[in-house]
């Protein structure tokens, strides 16, 4: 007879209740693949009284969660928020059962400390539903690459951004209208300012460095800017260079340190993420040894970001009958996070100018200045409504990779210049 590891779940909404089924209906072959028979404990709710559906038995339901947890050998944490979840987490560590949890927002805050404490438990922390749902990227992170040296990682790992950019693509549409029409079809997160704002995708970008990187990171290291600013203009530029502007988390290893950002940016359509539709999320990573490698599939929803829940969860029953939690996440060496100023990138300006002579060499000539290479430059017609058609035009530059600091200097003096009557978008590309 095999043995019995006892799960608590923590949180029975769009996860949880996809995590209850799936321990309930595959229950024979999750004994025969966990080498235990994963039998659910508890399910802790804030409201006892609501129906959780058929597989989450109504005696199981409480909302007494110390009881929950400590009656378990394995605990599962889908409430989200960073209280009471850490309090909770840090309990069930305490008592030395394993942790699976899907809380980005948590372990890209409070990361560190949790995995020292699971450590000094020899305890397992496990997380792969937090970055990019379903797809397998973290253990591929941590585990199969580790004989490698990853120095790029760059995903599209908010879907509803996504969703919301691809759209704006492939229709045309402004942002404004294809947000709501996400938020009406319940894409966008309660306060949608996470998904928009880059929040969300920043928290992922922290813990792909951290697993990348063997350092811990935080969030509040991470450069972020969101999609607010992507004009219907930005898409259809982009469209006219056979472009397409996508919102990446970009975590880059380079001399000294460690680069984190997330901002909308510029990529081929020839690039393996420029064929990321809809609310699908990708990460793409760069290694030494192996080269280019994308990982593509389902970055939320209930059953997808369940299934890497349950593969967590199987893992830890394994280790913790082995009587061997992994702790290889982070290495003893401080890896430090650069500033923003040290990214090399390249950017794509759309600039108004008075359309005089000599007016390209006096902007040329600023860029030359600070060290800025242009790769690229040339008129795309006349600008913005009111401005006289006759005098003005509009330009579009695209730099060769310089620092960002280079490049925000360029930019600050370029619409110094009396001949510039506006900069109108500033985007950085990634790729040829
Ligand atoms: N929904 C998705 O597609 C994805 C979700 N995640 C993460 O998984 C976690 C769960 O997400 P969802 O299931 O979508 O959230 P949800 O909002 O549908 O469910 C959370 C549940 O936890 C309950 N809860 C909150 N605080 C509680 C407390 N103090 N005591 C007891 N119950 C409490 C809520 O009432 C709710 O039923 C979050 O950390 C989220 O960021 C990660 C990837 C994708
Ligand atoms: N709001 C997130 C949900 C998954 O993490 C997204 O849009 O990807
Ligand atoms: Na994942």
């Amino acid at each position: 007879m095999s043995t019995t590891l006892k799960v608590a779940l923590l949180g029975a909404g769009t996860v949880g209740t996809e995590v209850a089924r799936i321990l309930d209906q595959d229950a024979a072959a999750l004994t025969q693949r966990a080498g235990a028979r994963l039998r659910l404990s508890a399910v802790v709710v804030r409201d006892t009284a609501a129906d959780r559906g058929p597989h989450v038995p109504r005696e199981l339901i409480t909302d007494q969660a110390e009881d929950a947890i400590d009656g378990a050998d394995l605990v599962i944490e889908l409430m989200g928020g960073i209280e009471p979840a850490r309090t909770y987490i840090t309990r069930a560590l305490s008592n030395g059962a394993s942790v699976v949890t899907g809380n980005k927002a948590l372990l890209a805050a409070h990361g560190a400390e949790l995995f020292a404490l699971a450590k000094d438990n020899d305890a397992q922390l496990s997380f792969e539903a937090a970055v990019a749902g379903a797809i397998p990227i973290l253990r591929p992170l941590a585990e199969s690459l580790a004989g490698d040296t990853i120095t790029k990682v760059m995903g599209i790992v908010n879907g509803s951004t996504n969703y919301i950019l691809d759209k704006m693509d492939r229709e045309g549409a402004d942002l404004a209208d294809v947000m709501a029409e996400a938020a009406a079809l319940g894409f966008l997160e309660a306060d949608p300012s996470a998904d928009v704002e880059g929040h969300d995708a920043a928290a992922k970008a922290a813990l792909l460095a951290t697993l990348a990187f063997g350092a811990g990171f935080s969030i509040d290291q991470v450069h972020t800017e969101g999609i607010t600013g992507v004009s219907a203009t930005d898409v259809e530029a982009a469209r006219a260079e056979d472009q397409v502007i996508k919102l990446l988390a970009i975590v880059e290893r380079s001399e000294g340190g460690v680069q984190m950002r997330v901002h909308p940016t510029l990529i081929s359509r020839e690039h393996p993420l420029a064929a990321v539709h809809g609310a699908f999320n990708a990460v793409f990573v760069e290694a030494e040894n192996a080269g280019q490698l994308m990982f593509y599939g389902a970055g939320a929803g209930g059953a997808p970001t369940a299934s890497a829940v349950m593969g967590d969860l199987v893992t830890a029953a394994r280790r913790s009958l082995a009587g061997a939690p992994d702790h290889t996440v982070l290495s003893a060496t401080a890896v430090p996070a650069l500033p923003i100023e040290d990214a090399i990138t390249r950017y794509a300006l759309a600039i108004d100018v008075t359309d005089a002579p000599g007016v390209l060499a006096r902007i040329a000539q600023v860029f030359a200045d600070q060290g800025v290479s242009i790769e690229a430059m040339r008129q795309t017609g006349y600008p913005s409504a009111g401005s006289d058609a006759a005098a003005s035009a509009s330009l579009r530059i695209i730099t060769h990779a310089g620092t960002q600091r280079a490049l925000d200097a360029t930019v600050a003096a370029v619409t110094e210049l009396d001949v510039v009557t506006g900069i109108t978008s500033v985007l950085r590309v990634e790729g040829n």
